[in-house]
């Protein structure tokens, strides 16, 4: 018997849901983002407005950093209280799989935490300007989808996520570049273990090597890369706040022996000492209990140290759920 085609998450065109309103092609395009939200967690966005030269600067300035001496990179070892800096994955020994992924971590946002962007690389010398240029337009981008989100979860406000997650002035976002050199022995390896990301959404270039998966109804599919697109992921503060309407997704990357391979992740994050829990509007609406500890996004990353990456077990802990 031939297997059915695999599913594939959701393709959202953003330019017609900029387009004129009250089309069916709009409306239909709202309704599978809406779905890809509460059954996938996870879509592609192509016609996003950032265009496809800057997409290439940002991934040749960051990969140039990764294509440094080890004696420079090194210059930027990983803090382990902010987390920024470059690290390495390669051997971390954690039960039977290893992790095959050098990193660079740094935030872009608010102006509090990137201290002048005293911690980005130095080299090359277009990093400053390239990153700051797209962490810009992905801001935008995020924006833009916060209020459809907050529209398509019923709320009578569309900037009421926005204003949930801190506002604009205090919206924070971090930036990480993921190096996943050749594997001799792919089938030993993990590039990054099966983790739901921190933070409202993700969203993340890939380049044309696949390796991203993620985990539904008890599969892992892969996520394929689409030229000049960008993976948009519900991360677990969405999930929170929406009481679980929403669904952060459990992901993972796979290494192969034959091609390196690179993504550009931008994490959206809410404002570090704001409560966040469900929404009580969404509650109300739907006349169910909050399923969620309310708890400042400072404190949830405290937890993430402790359990690293664990697919849903963070945002479904005991820390997390209220029983
Ligand atoms: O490399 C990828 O495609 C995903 C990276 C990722 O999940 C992360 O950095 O959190
Ligand atoms: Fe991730």
């Amino acid at each position: 018997m031939a297997t059915p085609p695999q599913q594939l998450p959701p393709v959202i065109d953003m330019s017609i849901i900029g387009g004129a309103s009250g089309t069916a092609e709009k409306k239909a395009m709202l309704e599978l983002l809406g779905s890809a939200c509460r059954e996938w967690g996870l879509f592609q966005v192509v016609n996003h407005g950032i265009s496809p030269a800057l997409l290439d600067e940002v991934k040749r300035v960051s990969r140039a950093f990764f294509d440094l001496p080890m004696e420079e990179k090194l210059k930027y070892a990983n803090n382990p209280v902010t987390y920024e800096g470059y690290g390495n994955r390669t051997g971390t020994v954690k039960g039977s799989t290893l992790d095959w992924n050098d990193y660079f971590y740094h935030f872009i946002r608010p102006a509090s935490a990137t201290n002048g962007q005293k911690n980005w690389p130095h080299q090359p010398e277009a990093y400053r300007t390239v990153i700051s240029e797209y962490g810009e337009k992905v801001m935008g981008l995020s924006k833009a989808l916060l209020s459809i989100f907050s529209e398509d979860l019923g709320l009578e406000k569309k900037e009421t996520l926005l204003e949930s997650l801190g506002g604009d002035e205090n919206l924070g976002a971090g930036y990480r570049m993921n190096f996943y050199p050749k594997c001799p022995q792919p089938e030993l390896a993990l590039g990054l273990s099966p983790h739901t990301d921190p933070g409202a959404m993700t969203v993340l270039l890939q380049d044309q090597v696949s390796g991203l998966q993620l985990y539904k109804d008890g599969v892992w599919i892969s996520v394929p890369p689409l030229q000049d697109a960008l993976t948009v992921l519900i991360a677990d503060h969405l999930e929170i706040l929406s009481n679980g309407i929403y669904e952060s997704v459990n992901h993972r990357t796979i290494v192969n022996s034959e091609k390196e391979r690179m993504s550009i992740v931008i994490f959206i994050y809410p404002e570090g000492n704001k409560m966040i829990g469900p929404l009580e509007e969404v509650v109300k609406k739907r006349d169910c209990s909050p399923l969620y500890t309310e708890m400042t996004f400072n404190e949830y990353r405290k937890i993430i140290k402790t359990v690293g990456l664990k697919g849903k077990a963070i945002v479904t802990s005991r820390f997390i759920m209220n029983s």
